[in-house]
């Protein structure tokens, strides 16, 4: 499972949770300006916005699992499990574009949401795989700019949904609308210290400080990690200091992280957070830790040859880091 979020204190920061059993030996990937995307049914796109994001390179095409343009607009791909639907027949009237060409084709042409649901409204998700042996995803997907806002992208068997996300943050099963209605169940959860409406002739005490969160969802399923890190979200602090804003943003993506050995599949493998990442959407710069490597790495658009038609790509650091005091 994933969770992806946009936490806007000043700066704009989007990413995610990647929760996965394997690596796909997926990279920093920067696709510069002059890079020639090409399309499997619509005209190739040879210059465009730059995009940096996690990426796995195949035939020298980015395959992007999230990614931000240098505009500030921001996408991420989540499992979408038994919903997603692509079309098996190609439009006349639509540009048809497979999953795994929908980041580049919005990333590359669009500099904000509304521009990319304008896109997205002309746009049919076809049924096309890269190849043989990578299958189609079944995804859907979380995009947001630099005005916080966010939209959520289903293709579901009834057709393509867009959905204004103001809540900013989306996990996996099921629909967004669901997934959004569950909040409603949690809705008296509080930071705040809490009063006795249990009973009012019985004497109840609070035991412990955090009484208002007692019943916030602990379980790493979507409908539990949607509630917790939009909760999270909505009472995190906010600073006027970037740094302190990207360990804040960090600290809610940690909090619905999954440790291994907490989510056996039914290959019996541990569905764990491999990594976590953040593009601050005002500064161009991309930030991520991994599984065993909590020190936060730092990418930055700005210190590239964004002119380049050669894709640039950076391998992920895994192993910990401690810093010796003795
Ligand atoms: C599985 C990933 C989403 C993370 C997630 O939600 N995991 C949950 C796993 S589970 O259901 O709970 O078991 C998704 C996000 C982006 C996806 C990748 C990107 O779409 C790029 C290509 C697309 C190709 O069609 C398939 C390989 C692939 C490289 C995808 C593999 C996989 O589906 C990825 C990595």
């Amino acid at each position: 499972m994933c969770t992806s979020i946009i936490f806007s204190p000043k700066n704009h920061y989007f990413g995610r949770n990647l929760d996965l059993d394997i690596s796909y030996g997926q990279k920093v990937v920067i696709t510069p300006r002059n890079y020639q995307f090409d399309f499997r049914k619509e005209n190739s796109i040879s210059h465009h916005f730059a995009i940096i994001g996690i990426a796995l390179v195949a035939n020298d095409y980015p395959l992007y699992f999230d990614a931000a343009n240098e505009a500030g607009l921001g996408m991420a791909g989540l499992n979408y499990p038994g919903n997603a639907y692509y079309q098996e027949t190609l439009s006349l009237t639509k540009a048809n574009i497979s999953p795994f060409e929908f980041i580049p084709w919005v990333l590359s042409q669009c500099s904000n949401l509304t521009e990319a649901e304008a896109l997205i409204v002309k746009t049919n998700l076809v049924a096309i795989n890269f190849s043989e042996k990578m299958p189609l995803a079944s995804l859907h997907w979380l995009l947001a700019d630099k005005t916080g806002q966010a939209l959520v992208v289903e293709a579901d068997r009834d057709g393509l949904h867009l959905y204004h996300n103001e809540v900013g943050v989306l996990t996996n099963n099921p629909q967004f609308p669901k997934q959004r209605f569950a909040l409603n169940i949690y809705r008296n959860l509080s930071v705040q210290p809490t009063a006795n409406t249990f009973a009012s002739n019985i004497d109840l005490t609070p035991y412990s400080s955090g009484m208002g969160s007692v019943n916030l969802p602990g379980g790493l399923d979507s409908v539990s990690r949607f509630v917790r890190a939009t909760f999270n979200l909505h009472h995190a602090p906010k600073s006027e200091n970037n740094a302190e804003n990207i360990n804040t943003y960090f600290h809610i993506l940690k909090s619905v992280e999954q440790q291994k050995g907490l989510n056996k599949l039914d290959n019996g493998q541990d569905e764990f957070t491999i990594y976590s990442d953040c593009f601050d959407l005002d500064q161009n710069c991309f930030y991520y830790t991994t599984y065993n490597n909590s020190q936060i790495s730092q990418v930055s658009l700005a210190h590239e040859d964004l002119e380049d038609s050669n894709l640039i790509s950076y391998s992920i650091s895994d192993q910990p880091n401690f810093r010796e005091v003795n």
